[in-house]
């Protein structure tokens, strides 16, 4: 956990031993405190440098021992009595050095950054011993520090406070750390560093901690994907991808063209008409400059070659088609590419919701064909949904995860269903929302309250950013509304369930959202982000309620936050019980990186876990009572489940859900 060796029989090197990331476990803490201690006391010892094996410094805390009671010695004496010894310790950074691991950094007494140590432990101590000639090693003590505390510090934290507020609603830790720095900047060292540990002891027992720690797992647990076939990670290759091709150059394909370049992937970018060829030329272009001048390399540009033929994609590895989400446009896409493409060729699709599996159907390669579900706009939103369908193989799915990866993409392998995980979740929480302003609540309510909640963006805001005439016309499409519902359906009933017509009424009045200066909310202009709240909407929500005779009543926030969120996760045990998705940290991942969850609230599944199961349980059957015509509010049998085996933590659902049938 810690190697202790004496280098030239002058100089104890004590390097981290604890991979991955050498994280201060209490074993590492333990070994660290007896090496320092026979440092300290080997009168043959003048200096000790402090490195972490494998070229990685220290990646803090091991975060795994918090999930239990905390063991072993703790970190602050320890890092007390290295600073306070009278040996000069310099910490040699290679890599990381993270939380508890920047702070070991912090008390030695030199550091030296982007070092290889090895045989230049002594040009380290060589150093050493010239500075301490000069300066003597109290005056290296960081305790000894006086921090410069500028006159107008108070005004200085409000402004700094105001903008975490916004970027950070409702988060505690970077408040918290405001707070710190005024005790840096106002108290004595030793009070100062007691009023951190006050505030880290309060982070470190709050809910919102357990939530940021079972994100970072969360996270890493999605890369791990398993099928039912035995087919995982770990025992499945990816194949080597070094050029793909993109079809459609509209706001996705674009994105995703970007995504590709930029880790090195040359691109064939097929567009229909000539206009639409070099309109999309233009835009990645411009967005791949853009990119490279943040970056401060050069744009990848020779990579990426623009095309009206599909004859031209007959070598590449990969083709992800990003044309509209129409079945028959994307069945003569996938067909011609069969024709097209050499066998080996993998065809994917970035549809949002449609059967991967039938796409897969009109080709000649089903095993090679899967869905790579990118996020809006693709070159920025970290998520990417692989959609296993029944015929993709396991080398086929490890080549999109890994792909994703190499995007720099959180990426989700998933079942194939309508709208998969993130948009299948999505529809009852929409509805809800549209319920709720039927009942009284506006839009702007509504939003406030989830965003207050933590949500980026409240629902309506989400839906003017995304466009509203998307879900319009997969609502015609599915005979939901427009000229082929029959007149005699009840206009607020579809399939024998509630259905509620205002979100078609908006788009009736030409209202898609922020492109056309009108949605939800008002807009300064097309394309504008300003949302304020329209009295057009308001209008509109009171004659639709008095034309069915429903009689307003108020909404309280805690309502909104029940309805929206409980039916959002309730869709995500009947996802689980599907087997669409194979573990909860899986769809907590995809709403976390895909749809704005906030993180400190650990995503739609996590959260019904806070809240508890039994609770969640309660207020759905509160809830589905009074709305007995909505399906999405009656509990899944998964929940009942869970709660009846005594409501397990979140890392134990998919032993309860072994069983059941998976689609992956
Ligand atoms: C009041 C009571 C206080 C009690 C305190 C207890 C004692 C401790 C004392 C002081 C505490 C100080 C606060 C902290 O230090 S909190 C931890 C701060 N550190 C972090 O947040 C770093 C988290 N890690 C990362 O950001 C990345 O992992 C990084 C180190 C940058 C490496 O990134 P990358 O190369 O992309 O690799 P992965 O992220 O995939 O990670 C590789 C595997 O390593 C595991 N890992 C990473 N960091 C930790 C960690 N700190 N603890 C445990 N495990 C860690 C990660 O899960 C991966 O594992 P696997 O391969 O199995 O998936």
């Amino acid at each position: 956990m810690a190697r202790y060796e004496l280098v030239k029989r002058s100089v104890a090197l004590i390097t981290l031993t604890n991979p991955p990331v050498n994280a201060l476990s209490s074993a590492v803490r333990h070994a660290m405190a007896k090496s320092m201690e026979q440092a300290l006391n080997d009168p043959k010892v003048t200096a000790v440098v402090i490195c972490g094996e494998n070229g990685r410094f220290c990646g803090g805390a091991d975060i795994r021992e918090f999930a239990g009671p905390l063991r072993g010695p703790p970190l602050v004496p320890l890092l007390d009595a290295i600073e306070a010894g009278e040996k000069p310790v310099v910490a040699a950074i290679e890599g990381v050095a993270l939380g508890g691991g920047f702070e070991l950094a912090l008390v030695c007494h030199y550091c030296i950054a982007h070092f290889k140590v090895n045989h230049f432990v002594l040009k380290i101590i060589k150093a050493v011993g010239m500075s301490r000639a000069a300066k003597p090693l109290s005056s290296r003590r960081v305790s000894m520090l006086t921090t410069p505390c500028p006159p107008d510090l108070d005004a200085l934290l409000e402004v700094v406070t105001m903008e975490v507020k916004k970027k950070a609603r409702g988060v505690m830790a970077p408040l918290a750390c405001i707070q710190a720095v005024r005790a840096a900047a106002t108290m004595p060292y030793s009070k100062g560093i007691k009023r951190e540990s006050e505030l880290m002891a309060t982070l470190f027992n709050s809910g919102q901690a357990r939530a940021l720690q079972y994100c970072f797992f969360a996270q890493r647990t999605a890369g791990k994907w398993t099928l039912p076939s035995g087919a995982q990670w770990n025992n499945s290759k990816p194949r080597e991808i070094r050029s793909a091709a993109i079809i459609g150059l509209g706001t996705m394909g674009r994105g995703i063209v970007v995504s590709l370049a930029r880790v090195g992937i040359s691109v064939i970018a097929v567009e229909s008409e000539k206009k639409l060829l070099e309109t999309g030329k233009q835009m990645v272009i411009g967005m791949l400059e853009r990119d490279a001048k943040r970056r401060g390399v050069s744009a990848s540009l020779n990579l990426l070659k623009f095309t009206l033929s599909l004859q031209d994609l007959k070598d590449v590895d990969l083709v992800i088609e990003a044309v509209f989400e129409d079945m028959a446009l994307k069945k003569r896409v996938f067909q011609e590419l069969s024709k097209v493409c050499r066998p080996a060729t993998l065809l994917c699709t970035n549809t949002s919701g449609l059967d991967v599996d039938a796409l897969a159907g009109v080709t000649d390669r089903p095993h090679l064909v899967v869905g790579m579900h990118f996020f809006s706009p693709a070159h920025v939103m970290k998520l990417l949904e692989v959609v296993c369908g029944p015929r993709s193989s396991s080398e086929t799915i490890a080549t999109a995860m890994s792909l994703g990866k190499r995007m720099g993409k959180v990426s989700v392998a998933v079942g194939n269903c309508p709208g998969f995980v993130g948009n299948r979740m999505l529809k009852p929480y929409m509805d809800q929302a549209t319920f709720l302003l039927e009942e009284g609540a506006t839009p702007e309510q509504i939003d406030k309250a989830l965003e207050d909640f933590g949500f980026a963006m409240g629902v309506f805001r989400m839906s003017d950013l995304a466009g509203l005439d998307v879900g319009w016309r997969i609502r015609k499409e599915s005979g939901l509304t427009g000229p082929d519902v029959d007149p005699k359906n009840p206009p607020r009933r579809r399939h024998g369930r509630r259905y509620c017509p205002i979100p078609d009424m908006v788009c009736e009045q030409g209202r898609f959202g922020q492109k056309t200066g009108r949605g939800w909310y008002m807009y300064d202009k097309p394309g504008g982000t300003n949302a304020k709240p329209d009295p057009l909407i308001q209008n509109l929500l009171e004659m639709y309620r008095s034309r069915y005779a429903i009689q307003p009543r108020n909404i309280s926030d805690q309502e909104i936050i029940e309805r929206c969120l409980f039916a959002l996760a309730n869709e995500g045990f009947r996802i689980l019980e599907d087997g669409i998705a194979a573990r909860p940290e899986d769809i907590d991942v995809i709403y976390l990186f895909g749809y704005g969850f906030p993180r400190h609230r650990g995503g739609p599944m996590f959260y019904a876990s806070m809240v508890g199961l039994e609770r969640v349980l309660e207020r759905l059957e509160h809830y589905h009572q009074a709305h007995p015509d909505v399906p999405h509010l009656e509990p899944s049998p998964l929940l009942k489940k869970l709660v009846a085996c005594g409501s397990p933590s979140v890392q134990t659902w998919r032993e309860h859900i072994k069983t059941m049938h998976s689609h992956l």
